[in-house]
């Protein structure tokens, strides 16, 4: 979405320098986010997945979780959803965690598509290359690779890496793993098409499976913040202490998410808001301030590309007034900027 989309041609870009910002001014700032996003009522609730259709189209909760354990909250942020393509962050984090840097980027690639996140004519156009963890191709792919010696192995180690992100048990949304299960012909045959290519190791159904019920993890707009908070702090959870990944996973996630993250318009949301981020179909969207914030936005409307747009606009607002783009600098000569 362009800034005039996002309605915030009117806001001041702070540049990005100084600490963590000061709780009054994150509480304020989430406070103006979300009276100026609840404006908002265009876009789409996602119905692909049949059970999707039933959101409230209204629910919106935001979140800013800072690196200290703070939490700062407005609206719905306590009502659950499905993670959905959220999750693909931090699978990716736990595989290279688990795998490497390296062998990760070889198998699973880090370039962006330019393309839908189910999109089967970029695994053609790239010999069957899954191109990216944040599309469904890669993601999928990278499920497949994670380590658990079996697609049950793979589930339990999914969930409780998920669940210490979170920094609680995830619970998984039996109605929509059903929901999607019956419905995603589409993921399976995008999983058939890179077995055909020689690019899964494992079973492609089994694959599915697992990717299935990691996308149909209940989460809230809390989580989302926390579980990108942790991200934002060197892999180690803001709330609970646990050191999830290593920094340099956070780092190599955090440089995947801005370049694929919201899928087609990852170029767009860079440029206007300077973060990596990650959405999800059910309405979902997680970003992250390194060594600051993580940000989480629950609400259901999405645009063309499949991204929220209330969590798209809130978001903007926060990154501009709390100077969290990580592209905005100011001249160490004029540092009236610094909060
Ligand atoms: N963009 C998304 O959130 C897509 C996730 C969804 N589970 C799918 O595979 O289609």
């Amino acid at each position: 979405m362009r800034d005039d989309e996002l309605d915030v041609t009117d806001v001041h870009q702070r540049a990005r320098t100084g600490p963590v910002p000061e709780d009054r001014a994150i509480d304020a700032a989430v406070d103006s986010a979300y009276r100026r996003a609840r404006d908002r009522h265009d876009g789409a609730v996602a119905d692909y997945i049949p059970v999707l259709a039933g959101a409230d189209p209204d629910a919106f909760g935001l979140c800013v979780a800072d690196v200290d354990g703070g939490l700062h909250e407005a609206g719905q942020t306590r009502v659950p959803f499905s993670i959905q393509s959220i999750s693909k962050a931090f699978a990716y984090a736990l595989l290279c965690e688990a795998v490497g840097h390296h062998e990760v980027r070889e198998l699973v690639g880090v370039n962006s598509t330019g393309l839908a996140f189910n999109s089967v004519i970029a695994i053609e156009m790239n010999d069957g290359h899954p191109m990216n963890p944040m599309v469904n191709a890669g993601a999928i792919a990278t499920t497949a690779l994670l380590p658990g010696g079996s697609p049950d192995g793979q589930w339990r180690f999914l969930h409780e890496g998920l669940s210490r992100f979170a920094g609680h048990e995830l619970i998984l949304d039996d109605e929509v793993y059903r929901s999607e299960s019956g419905t995603n012909q589409r993921n399976q045959a995008i999983a058939a098409l890179l077995h055909s290519y020689g690019r899964m190791r494992t079973d492609p159904a089994e694959a599915v499976d697992v990717y299935t019920r990691q996308c149909s993890l209940r989460v809230d707009a809390r989580d989302l913040a926390v579980m990108g908070a942790t991200l934002a702090d060197g892999g180690v959870n803001p709330l609970t202490g646990d050191q999830v990944v290593s920094a340099d996973v956070c780092r190599d996630t955090l440089a995947v998410m801005a370049a694929s993250g919201l899928y087609q318009t990852s170029g767009e949301w860079l440029f206007e808001i300077g973060l990596p981020g990650k959405s999800g179909v059910a309405g979902g969207l997680v970003t992250v301030a390194p060594g600051k914030v993580g940000i989480g936005a629950y609400a259901p409307r999405l645009d063309a590309a499949g991204n929220s747009v209330r969590g798209q606009v809130a978001t903007a607002y926060l990154a501009r007034s709390l100077g969290l783009n990580i592209f905005a600098s100011a001249s160490h000569f004029h540092r009236e900027d610094t909060p």
